[in-house]
């Protein structure tokens, strides 16, 4: 089944059906060039950020990788769900129930699925 995908603005990608915009604005979204030249400068900043992330994101997962390897060898538990809880607590009270979700994901690729 075909799935129409469209822009913000209603045309479909590549369809020529934006006219000016699309053909004018290179990937900002808006051909208006002090709006463009905005949101490129906030892309670089966004762009770091999502680096960071990743980065984070790996170092974490191979920490508590570290964790679970060292306490499995000494005889000990893969999960202590008491830590996990006060894991989950901490994003759900920064970030909301966005928050628990991405804990839940950020524990799952430490430790592995439950
Ligand atoms: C990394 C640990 O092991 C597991 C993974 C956790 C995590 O990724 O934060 C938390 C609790 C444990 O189930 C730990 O106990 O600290």
């Amino acid at each position: 089944m075909m799935t129409d995908v469209r822009e913000q603005n209603g045309a479909r990608p590549g369809s020529g059906e934006a006219g000016a915009t699309e053909a004018a604005d290179g990937q900002t979204g808006t051909a208006e060039p002090v709006a463009s030249a905005r949101i490129t400068e906030i892309r670089e900043r966004i762009d770091e950020i999502d680096r960071a992330l990743i980065g984070l994101w790996q170092e974490r997962a191979a920490l508590s990788r570290e964790v679970g390897a060292t306490r499995m060898a000494s005889g000990g538990t893969r999960l202590v769900l008491s830590r996990e809880q006060e894991i989950l607590e901490r994003f759900r009270a920064a970030l909301g129930a966005d928050g628990t979700s991405l804990a839940l994901l950020l524990l799952r690729a430490g430790r592995g699925p439950l």
